[in-house]
């Protein structure tokens, strides 16, 4: 698991060490970490060391110094230095190390900037060492004016100094403009605004450089499942199991207008390890769910016993002042109810948004894209007497309005994007982004749904546990159901990126590779007869041939530590 902190749980982490005067050794070990990621990235692109540029833009704090420092060490290995230092001020010790090393600095001014911009594009690297966890707000004057006419030049390389310049450290919220990094070389704990949009996209992939700091950590502000914790957390059945006891999750989905979201939904809970899925819907849309999955079970009165429920994806939002018009938002309503007293947990989607209680339980996972979650908000907000929130709003606080959602709500909530963010109402936070942008197509949203309510009915009865794989994790119990949704979340995006493999992808192929995401298969740390259960061995043994010949693409792959 990977854990990230804000800016200031990193320097308070630091301030001890300041104070027993360890601060310059502190600086040196970012420097030496920031050159050594400089080094290895021009190798990696097949550049001489000796001989090539690199400018640093450096401003007047202590990032400006982790950055002249990390260049004078290159001008000792031959490089050709350049400072543009954006500032009236250097980091002093800093500034002397990297002219004594035979570094050449030029003060940014407003007059120079465009000539220092064609200047420093044409190197072979830039350092972006201009605003670090210090920063209060973004980029001014002629450092914003430079860094603009930088992106319009696109630089070779650029690798960012504990974070983007402009990029905020807590909440990956942006000031722009930012220069794009191809990789960002982050000191003593991974910022949490490196893993929430839209900071995510400006960071580029993004390395550890352990300073000494790690062990005065606090509990992370957000965390990012791994493999290993994949392989862990998903679910496979024990030798005694039977489909009842696998978990069963009833759907209420679709609609005479959208019954393809139940279609797609069903079938991807059946294929993602339900023991049974029970279908409540208009008799149309039940007849498609069968013609694709005839293994659903439609259900015409009261449902047989459920573990969780899947309520909304393909049911349009209720019209205003009348929410009870339409036949499957009934059903969610009476749904919710009964689940609320039987204390199940529910994934709530789509046209099922609209109906909530002020209050759920944090077992109730909300599934909202960006659009959604400013609908949801609005609608709560302005019952309140409080501001709509626009989708905008979201887009550019994601980690903000996530966190907001499950406070208010006492829900958890998983906002898609890029990135994904699943917010428990405790405060605590988890990222994945192992998906692909081909991963934005119609009815990819309703795979998610259906594999994230078909792991909420196999976790219900005991995964949550005490002595459950989330508790040997270390995941504390508020947040074992965002856990949970992370852990769909990561499923989705890794099997969005291997049906796109580069190219386009529909909820279909997405929907033929999720069972062969399931970790198990790919590790073979888990009995290979218990994963085969049910399904086509033929199909099974060339996919296990093909995992061998091309071994599964890292997920969350863009992280590394030195
Ligand atoms: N502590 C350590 O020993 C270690 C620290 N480490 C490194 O230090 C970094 C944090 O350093 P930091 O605290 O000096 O802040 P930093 O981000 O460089 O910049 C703030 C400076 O810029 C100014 N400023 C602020 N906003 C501004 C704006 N919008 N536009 C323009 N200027 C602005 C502000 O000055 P002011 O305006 O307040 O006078 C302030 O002087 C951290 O990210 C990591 O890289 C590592 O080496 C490990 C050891
Ligand atoms: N640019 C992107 N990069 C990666 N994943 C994305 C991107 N855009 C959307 N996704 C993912 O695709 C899915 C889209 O869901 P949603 O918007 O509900 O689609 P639909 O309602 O059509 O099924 C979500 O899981 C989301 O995280
Ligand atoms: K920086």
């Amino acid at each position: 698991m990977i854990s990230a902190f804000t800016g200031t749980q990193v320097r308070e982490a630091e301030q001890p060490l300041l104070d027993s005067g360890e601060g310059a050794v502190l600086m040196q070990r970012a420097a030496h970490g920031l050159a050594a990621a400089v080094v290895r990235e021009l190798q990696r692109r097949g550049r001489r060391i000796y001989g090539s540029a690199v400018t640093v833009l450096a401003g007047k704090g202590n990032n400006g110094g982790d950055g002249l420092f990390a260049a004078a060490k290159l001008a000792s290995r031959g490089m050709r230095t350049t400072a543009v230092l954006t500032a009236d001020a250097a980091h002093p010790e800093a500034l002397a190390a990297f002219l004594s090393a035979g570094g050449r600095a030029h003060r940014l001014a407003p007059e120079n900037a465009e000539e220092l911009a064609v200047l420093t594009a044409g190197d072979d690297a830039i350092i972006d060492s201009v605003l670090g966890t210090g920063a209060r707000g973004g980029l001014r004057g002629a450092a914003a004016e430079l860094v603009s006419l930088l992106q319009e030049l696109r630089p070779a390389l650029v690798v960012a100094c504990d974070i983007p310049s402009g990029v905020d450290a807590d909440t990956g919220e942006v000031h722009w403009p930012v220069l794009p990094a191809d990789v960002t070389v982050t000191f003593g704990g991974i910022k949490a605004g490196l893993l929430a949009d839209p900071g995510e996209e400006y960071a580029g992939r993004v390395e550890l450089v352990r300073i000494g700091i790690e062990h005065r950590l606090p509990a992370a502000s957000l965390l990012r499942l791994e493999a290993p914790d994949l392989t862990a957390l998903v679910p496979s059945p024990g030798r005694r199991d039977h489909k009842y006891s696998r978990g069963v999750l009833g759907v209420v989905a679709g609609s005479e207008r959208y019954p393809g979201a139940a279609v797609l939904s069903v079938q991807s809970a059946s294929a993602t390890g339900a023991g049974m899925v029970r279908y409540l819907g208009p008799g149309s849309v039940a007849r498609h769910v069968l013609a694709r999955t005839p293994e659903a079970v439609v259900e015409e009165g009261s449902p047989g016993r459920v573990q969780a429920w899947l309520l909304g994806p393909g049911i349009p939002d209720p019209e205003p002042g009348e929410p009870d018009g339409d036949e499957q938002l009934r059903r969610v309503r009476d749904t919710l109810e009964a689940a609320r007293a039987a204390g199940q947990p529910v994934v709530v989607d789509a046209g099922a948004l609209g109906v909530l209680p002020a209050r759920c339980p944090a077992h109730w996972i909300l599934t909202p894209h960006a659009g959604e979650l400013a609908a949801f908000l609005s609608r709560r907000h302005t019952a309140r007497g409080e501001a709509a929130v626009t989708r905008d709003d979201v887009g550019s606080r994601p980690l903000h309005f996530a966190r907001l959602a499950a406070t208010d709500s006492g829900a958890t909530v998983l906002l898609k994007g890029a990135t994904t963010l699943v917010a428990s109402p405790s405060g605590a936070v988890f990222s994945q982004s192992e998906g692909t942008p081909w991963l934005a197509t119609a009815g990819s949203g309703d795979v998610l749904a259906g594999l994230l309510g078909s792991l909420a009915a196999q976790y219900a009865e005991t995964a949550m546990d005490d002595d459950g794989p989330f508790a040997a994790l270390g995941i504390a119990p508020e947040d074992r159901w965002a856990a949970a949704a992370a852990v769909a979340a990561s499923l989705h995006g890794r099997a969005g990126s291997r049906a796109s493999d580069g190219g386009p992808l529909t909820a279909r192929a997405l929907l033929r590779e999720l069972p062969e995401r399931w970790p198990a298969w790919g590790t073979g740390t888990r009995s290979r007869s218990v994963s085969m259960t049910g399904r086509d061995p033929i199909r099974h043994a060339a996919v296990l041939l093909w995992h061998i010949a091309a071994p599964p693409r890292a997920g969350g792959g863009t992280l590394s530590a030195t």
